[in-house]
C-alpha cells in the first residue's frame, strides 16, 4: 500500500516516545503500509495516523503504574503496542479475539523486538490469565457500562481501569452508576489529557477497582 499519505511526524512524537521513537516510527509506518489492507485501520486514517491514533495513546503512557497492564481489544495495537513501546518498565498484556489481529499484534511485536508484551486470543470475559493485572486500558471497544464487566475483573484489588474514550465520556459515566456500584468501581474520574499538546485532546475514564 502507498504511504504517500502518511502524515508527516508531529514534533510532539519525540517528546512522548523520547529515546524509543525509533520503535515508534517503525510501528507506525508498518501500520500506515499494511494496515488497511489487513483491515486494521479505515482508509481515512493515514492522514492522521500519528496525531489522532498513535500520539493520542502515548500521551496515556505517563498513567502506567510499573507492573503488568493489559489492554482489551487491542486491534492494531492502539494503545497496547504504542504504551508498550513508550514504557519499556511496563509489561502490556494484549487481549484480542480475532485471529487476523492477534497474528498482526504477534509479527509486531517480534518485528519490533519488544520484550514486554504477552498477546492473549481471547474475548476479555473468557480470559484465563496466570495472574489479577494491575491495570486494564482499552480504546473503541464499547461503552463504558459495558466495558466495565469485561474489565474489572481481570483487575486485582486496588488496580485501576484506565479507558479511552470521546468527548461523551461525562455522560458514560453517568450511564454506568449501577455498573459502578455493583463492580465496586471507586474515584471514577474523566481526565483530559494532551491540551496544548496534542490537536485532539484524549479524554480517558480513570477508576479505581477494589
Ligand atoms: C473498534 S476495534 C478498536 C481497536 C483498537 N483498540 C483501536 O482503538 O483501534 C474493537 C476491538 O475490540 C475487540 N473486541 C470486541 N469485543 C471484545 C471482547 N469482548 N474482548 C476483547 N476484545 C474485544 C475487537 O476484536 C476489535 O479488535
Amino acid at each position: 500500500m502507498t504511504t504517500e499519505l502518511l502524515e508527516t511526524e508531529p514534533s510532539t512524537a519525540t517528546e512522548l516516545f523520547g529515546e524509543r521513537i525509533d520503535l515508534a516510527r517503525r510501528f507506525t509506518r508498518n501500520l500506515a503500509e499494511q494496515g488497511e489492507e489487513r483491515g486494521l485501520i479505515g482508509p481515512l486514517e493515514l492522514p492522521r495516523l500519528w496525531s489522532r491514533h498513535v500520539l493520542n495513546c502515548a500521551i496515556v503512557a505517563p498513567l502506567l503504574r510499573p507492573g503488568r497492564t493489559g489492554d482489551v481489544g487491542s486491534g492494531a495495537g492502539l494503545p497496547g503496542l504504542v504504551l508498550a513501546i513508550a514504557r519499556p518498565d511496563v509489561t502490556l498484556v494484549l487481549i484480542e479475539p480475532m485471529e487476523r489481529r492477534v497474528a498482526w499484534l504477534s509479527e509486531q511485536v517480534e518485528e519490533l523486538g519488544l520484550d514486554n508484551v504477552e498477546v492473549v486470543r481471547a474475548r476479555a470475559e473468557e480470559a484465563r490469565l496466570d495472574a489479577p493485572l494491575d491495570q486494564v486500558t482499552a480504546r473503541a471497544v464499547s461503552a463504558f457500562r459495558k466495558l466495565i464487566p469485561l474489565t474489572a475483573p481481570l483487575v486485582r484489588d486496588g488496580g485501576e481501569l484506565i479507558l479511552m474514550k470521546g468527548a461523551g465520556a461525562p455522560a458514560e459515566v453517568d450511564a454506568a452508576a449501577k455498573e459502578i456500584r455493583k463492580f465496586r468501581l471507586h474515584d471514577v474520574e474523566v481526565l483530559t489529557l494532551g491540551e496544548g499538546v496534542l490537536d485532539d485532546v484524549t479524554r480517558v475514564i480513570r477508576a479505581g477497582v477494589r
